[in-house]
């Protein structure tokens, strides 16, 4: 399994400077989120990771050889003329994996209707299956629980949580969410406002992801620490 160094000096976009330095690491088996605010730059640090883009100053590396990636991205980005299933197997699904997914996801009555049909709640919920379904090495996910309501972020967070117990693979979470990043992830990195540059990297507390109070306590506290004029 791989792990992810990250060493951004600098990233710049039409001559703009989008990100100042940005350097963490991600261990094989662990789940690091991303937190921000709108615009600073997070979605730009993902397609750098993803090898999507590779014009910055610095380094973005993974020990071995590059990884298989599971990625969701800010736009459910589906083949609108496929079918929902067929979404799943040209990603290159497994037929059974990728029902099973469909299932969990509550699209099981969706699996032969068009992907330009969906409701966007569905094309993102159809998005992160089709991240899960592909046998993944290293996960990449932007904001993989907007636009779903209350009952559908819950569900996502449990198979989210389900898949990193049966395959432990090195995740980038972007969230601009506290409480979600702490419900899912090991480490938070919290950036500036853009350009954005690494305020801090905090670790959660194994407890805080079955304990509410520990949880907003977690919460709380990262709050403070990026509040903090620095
Ligand atoms: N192609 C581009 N050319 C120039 N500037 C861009 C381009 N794409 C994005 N930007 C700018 O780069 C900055 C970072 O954008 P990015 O999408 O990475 O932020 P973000 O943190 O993911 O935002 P949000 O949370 O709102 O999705 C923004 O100011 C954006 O306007």
């Amino acid at each position: 399994m791989s792990r992810l160094t990250v060493d951004i000096r600098e990233k710049r976009l039409a001559g703009r400077l989008v990100l100042g330095a940005v350097a963490f690491t991600v261990e094989a088996h662990e789940v690091v989120a991303l937190v921000g605010p709108s615009g600073c730059g997070k979605s730009t640090l993902l397609r750098l990771v993803a090898g999507l883009d590779r014009d910055l100053t610095g380094t973005v590396r993974w020990s071995g050889a590059a990884p298989r990636l599971g990625m969701v991205f800010q736009q459910p980005r589906l083949l609108p003329w496929r079918t929902v299933r067929q979404n799943l197997t040209i990603a290159g699904a497994g037929l059974e994996e990728g029902d099973r997914l469909l299932d969990r996801m509550g699209l099981a009555d969706k699996a032969d209707v068009w992907a330009s049909q969906l409701s966007l709640g569905m094309a993102r919920r159809l998005a992160l299956a089709r991240a899960l379904a592909v046998d993944a090495q290293a996960l990449l996910l932007d904001e993989p629980l907007a636009s779903l309501d209350e009952g559908n972020q819950r569900l996502a967070r449990v198979i989210l949580r389900e898949y990193w117990l049966r395959r432990p693979v090195p995740t980038l979470l972007v969230t601009h969410d506290l409480a979600e990043a702490v419900a899912l992830a090991h480490r938070v990195l919290v950036l500036s406002p853009g350009p954005a540059r690494l305020l801090f990297d905090h670790p959660v507390p194994d407890g805080a992801r079955t304990d509410a109070a520990l949880a907003a306590r977690t919460v709380s506290a990262l709050r403070e620490l990026a509040a903090m004029p620095r």
